[in-house]
């Protein structure tokens, strides 16, 4: 199973300019996560952080039991070769073919043998949909095969976090489509620990386990898909519809007065273009390529997600328990409620004779899952009032520390 990454109060700036601070999050092992945000909210920068390329001012990211803000540059070493990183571009080498940027990795950190190397590399081509084109120069081949090779590059040394910066940037809709069904499938087969980072909506809603977004240099957010997707807050309901309305201008942040007028223009039928339609709601998330075994990772984020139920926002809970097949509602002893009328239900696409779901009640210890308490995702505390969540620090919570910060239990 890939590693738990626990950062805590991180923050970087470059000299005066803050680029986040205090980001609080937990990548819980072997599922997939993602972050979203405008461009410019520092995404590329918080991944480099994370394997030291950049060295945050403040705040922990803890690998293995390692803070690799403060180890010795030799550890730092160490714990960078457990992560695989998939940059914008791919990052290859333009001289080298395929097949010996993918070798590289292993020709410079390992002393495998050339036999050896040319097994790992056919079976990196082969599960990236790259064999037959180890010969190619990556000038020579589609944006998609340099993601790909990338993608290939990132896995030779098995590893058990993978880092993936827009792997949707350059690619239109159906090889971005195809790009994500590979790193599904990636995660099935050896069930690392992935981080996205990305602006592409349609991947966002699908792709991930877990969602986070950065947004006026804080973390508005970070939890389980059903969280964000099912947000009130301004800036996500924004950002994943795609309108101009709302908090993020062209240059990040727009003042009050300017979405006053915004917000009176469309009041008077003023149209900017933007689409009429919510998309906000929890959708199927994308499986397994056919053929493929079962993910771990999602099975394992289904008992963890449970655990946590009572602590999320109705809506996410609505969304979480209406994707649960029935089989799977009578083993987290959760069912959706009768009788009970809809509270909102055009945010949620539900019409207004359907029912909320809800949690029956605590799920049962013998159904919350087989992970300890530090698999958990943390949830900051006050936010649930549950001192029985097992991820309740005690601490008030803080702005951008990992769940919605200012609305509470309804989000509301
Ligand atoms: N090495 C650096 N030195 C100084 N400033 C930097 C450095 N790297 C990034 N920045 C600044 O940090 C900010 C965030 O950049 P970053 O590339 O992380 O944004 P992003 O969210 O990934 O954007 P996009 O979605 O457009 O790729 C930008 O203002 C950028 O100019």
């Amino acid at each position: 199973m890939g590693a738990e990454v626990v950062i805590e109060g991180l923050t970087k700036s470059f000299g005066r300019q803050a680029i986040w601070r205090d980001v609080t999050l937990t990548l819980p092992p072997g599922e997939v996560s993602a972050m979203l945000g405008p461009s410019g909210t520092g995404k590329s920068v918080f991944l480099k952080s994370m394997i030291g390329l950049l060295k945050p001012d403040r705040g922990r990211c803890v690998i293995n039991g390692v803070d690799i803000v403060t180890c010795s540059e030799h550890k730092l070493y160490e714990i960078r070769k457990l992560f695989g990183v998939l940059f914008q571009d791919g990052a290859l080498f333009g001289s080298m073919n395929l097949y010996d940027n993918v070798a590289f990795p292993l020709r410079e950190h390992t002393k495998k043998s050339e036999t050896e190397i040319r097994r790992i590399v056919s079976e990196k081509l082969e599960m990236t949909g790259l064999a037959g084109a180890d010969k190619k120069l990556p000038g020579e081949i589609s944006g998609g095969m340099r993601k790909r090779a990338g993608l290939a590059r990132a896995l030779v040394l098995d590893p058990q976090i993978i880092l993936v910066d827009e792997p949707d940037s350059g690619l239109d809709p159906v090889r971005t489509a195809y790009i994500s069904q590979l790193l599904i499938d990636l995660n099935t087969q050896i069930d690392a620990t992935i981080l996205i980072v990305t602006h592409n909506i349609n991947l966002a809603r699908t792709v991930p386990d877990n969602l986070g977004m950065l947004f006026r240099k804080e973390l508005v957010m970070f939890g389980p898909r059903e969280v964000l997707l099912t947000s009130d807050e301004p800036v996500v309901e924004q950002f994943l519809n795609g309108r101009k309305r709302g908090p993020i201008g062209m240059s990040e942040e727009k003042d009050s007065a300017t979405m006053e007028r915004e917000e009176a223009e469309a009041a008077a039928g003023h149209s900017d273009g933007s689409p009429d339609e919510d998309v906000r709601g929890v959708v199927a998330q994308m499986q397994p390529s056919p053929g493929l075994p079962e993910r771990v990772g999602a099975r394992r984020r289904m008992d963890r997600v449970m655990r946590i139920l009572h602590t999320l926002p109705a809506a996410a809970q609505e969304g979480i328990i209406e994707s649960l097949s029935p089989e799977e509602q009578r083993h987290y002893n959760v069912r959706p409620s009768h009788g009970a009328p809809v509270a909102a239900p055009a945010r949620h696409g539900l019409a207004d004779t359907q029912q909320i779901p809800r949690v029956t009640g605590p799920v049962p210890s013998q159904h919350q899952g087989e992970l300890p308490a530090d698999q958990v995702a943390r949830i900051p505390g006050g936010w649930s009032g549950n001192p029985g969540n097992p991820g309740n620090t005690g601490e008030a919570p803080r702005p951008g520390s990992g769940y919605p910060p200012r609305n509470g239990p309804g989000g509301a």
